[in-house]
């Protein structure tokens, strides 16, 4: 318990003296929560020797008052500064919590830790806030009350003070046992918490999927199996404790009884007076209270250890180094490629997917990156906006390797238009300006007639002002496609990188979606994961990547001359969709 404490502490940083100060009032508030027994214990004596007067009695009832206003002042102060600054650490929790998320590599959002990150953010801050802001307190209560309580009792009688203090050593020995094999079930059940988590986000995701192949009867028995798991994950885990409780409530009740009978004992053999006995009958009921009250508290702290594991977890994962300091040149002298990879190697986990890869994008060209899927196109767009680092060589951005300038000014510097669009929340105005956060109305409604969205924009039921749901639903595929190619083009950044649909829209949306490309990438440095014969063909330059490596490059032109990947895969598409090449 004194471990937990001092985790807390270490994880409140510069709130600890607060929580420090509560802790300190905390223990005023048990010393005089337990004086009206002292005060009692007075009567008693001075009415079993016959002086008790009235002036005595007077000066006992405002010393009680005092105390009762005392302790209330305590357990005011003591809350205020624990709940004010549970909250506050809590709240820049969060945010660390945020901002450490944003460092972190793509590849930690997409090997399966979304459920994680969920109940991490949700359950688990949540459960500790609440533990650090009531129980903490309780907790720190009880365990003083229980210390005073000992004092009290061996200064009654010291051999009665023995048998207390014996059996509480014996109930921290039980409970620490308990602790231990708790702890282990706590883990599981919040582990369970994470998997539900992860499965309630992937029915959500998938409705669609599950409803049009009719899968709903058994996803939804796959749901509720998560659910029954849980339910019998967190069964356990309070049976875990249900033993230990029955062995430290027998350890309570024993010990209970022998101070009773001991100190019966005493007064008969005449070495404790009646008042003594009274006062420590008075004592006795309540004695083991608080170490009762402080284990029954067991099974939130065991909890709130694991919740407190899987925070730092998260928290230790390693982020993305952003120490650059070097800045991108303002503009690229023609000698110099907007991007240019040297040497580039990438693997995932242990196995390469990416192998000696040379290429320079020069400014305001069109680079194509076609080849067979798993190839490796998707990832050499992913290093450049160092959604991961490169294992070997380098990637520069007008000379500067991109390790060695800001993640944020690098992010100005590219615009990345993926063939799956979000869309937040939010109006369509703030859906469009979020790619230039000062932009004026003009500005955003420029970029919207540019984008080809304007017009079914106005129509809206608000206007610019209308809200779009979660990820956009209340829009259709190329439409969403095009609000976000207008926050491409308000932010106006030199590089696109730009993963083409491989799904086709409807007619119509096609083209205004080619329309709003082409205003998106006029006078840019483009590299186009390209699907459409007529983008490739358009393209300065044409990489094929296949199993890592660049096979081949040139242009359409001299592609076509040679046998090989870029010529079957040209030709294939020829006969496949019907298209021919102007
Ligand atoms: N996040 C990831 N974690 C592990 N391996 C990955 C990850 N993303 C891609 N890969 C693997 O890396 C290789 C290259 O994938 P990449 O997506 O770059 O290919 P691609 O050419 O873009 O394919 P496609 O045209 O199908 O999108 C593949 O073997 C793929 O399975």
């Amino acid at each position: 318990m004194l471990k937990l404490l001092k985790r807390i502490l270490r994880l409140s940083g510069k709130y600890s003296k607060k929580i420090k100060a509560a802790f300190l009032f905390s223990f005023f508030k048990s010393i005089l929560s337990k004086m009206p027994i002292f005060l009692a214990f007075l009567i008693l004596e001075k009415f079993y020797t016959e002086s008790l007067t009235g002036i005595y009695c007077l000066k006992v009832g405002i010393a009680l008052a005092l105390i009762v206003i005392a302790e209330s002042v305590c357990q005011f102060a003591g809350d205020k500064l624990q709940s004010a600054s549970g909250y506050m650490m809590f709240a820049e929790k969060r945010l660390e919590l945020g901002s450490h998320l944003r460092k972190l590599p793509m590849g930690y959002f997409t090997a399966g830790n979304i459920g994680k990150i969920s109940s991490v953010l949700s359950t688990d801050m949540v459960f500790v806030e609440e533990i650090v802001m009531s129980s903490l307190a309780n907790m720190m209560n009880y365990m003083f009350t229980a210390a005073i309580m000992g004092v009290f009792i061996l200064f009654f009688d010291i051999r009665l003070g023995i048998v207390a203090v014996a059996v509480s050593v014996l109930a921290v020995l039980t409970a620490k046992n308990m602790n231990r094999i708790s702890l282990d079930e706590a883990a599981v059940r919040q582990q369970q918490s994470e998997k539900l988590t992860d499965a309630v986000l992937s029915f959500i995701e998938g409705i669609g999927i599950i409803k049009s192949y009719n899968l709903l009867g058994e996803k939804s028995e796959e749901l509720s199996d998560n659910f029954r798991r849980s339910k019998d994950t967190s069964i356990k885990f309070e049976e875990s404790l249900t033993p230990w409780h029955r062995r430290l409530n027998v350890l309570y009740a024993l010990g209970m009884t022998i101070i009773f009978a001991y100190s019966i004992y005493l007064y008969q053999l005449g070495e404790l007076i009646l008042p003594y006995l009274m006062g420590l009958l008075l004592f006795i009921f309540d004695l083991f209270g608080p170490l009762k009250a402080l284990y029954g508290e067991a099974s939130r702290l065991t909890v709130m250890n694991s919740c407190l594991d899987r925070i730092e977890e998260v928290l230790d994962e390693k982020e993305l180094p952003d120490k650059g300091k070097h800045h991108i040149p303002k503009k690229s002298d023609n000698n110099i490629p907007e991007i240019e990879f040297r040497n580039v190697s990438f693997a995932y986990g242990k196995e390469e997917v990416l192998r000696h890869i040379n290429f320079s994008m020069a400014p305001q060209k069109m680079t194509a990156l076609v080849g067979p899927s798993g190839g490796g196109k998707s990832t050499i767009a992913n290093l450049i906006t160092r959604f991961w680092d490169v294992k070997d060589g380098q990637i520069l951005v007008r000379g500067q390797d991109i390790r060695n300038i800001p993640i944020s000014e690098l992010m100005n510097d590219i615009s990345v238009v993926f063939q799956r669009v979000y869309l937040f929340q939010d109006t369509v105005y703030n859906n469009i300006s979020m790619g230039k956060p000062h932009a004026s109305k003009e500005e955003v409604y420029e970029a919207a007639k540019k984008a080809r969205c304007y017009d079914f924009i106005m129509q809206l039921p608000d206007g610019f002002d209308t809200v779009i749901g979660e990820g956009g639903a209340s829009l259709s595929g190329g439409e969403k496609q095009r609000v976000s190619i207008a926050r491409c083009i308000l932010k106006d950044a030199p590089v696109i990188i730009l993963d083409e649909a491989t799904a086709s829209v409807d007619v119509d949306n096609e083209i205004y979606i080619q329309e709003a490309i082409s205003q998106l990438v006029k006078g840019k440095t483009l590299l186009v994961i390209a699907h459409r014969l007529n983008t490739i063909k358009e393209a300065d330059q044409i990489l094929v990547i296949a199993d890592g490596l660049i096979t081949q490059r040139g242009n359409h032109d001299s592609l076509m001359k040679k046998d090989g990947i870029y010529k079957d895969y040209v030709e294939l598409r020829e006969k496949t969709s019907g298209w021919e090449l102007m």
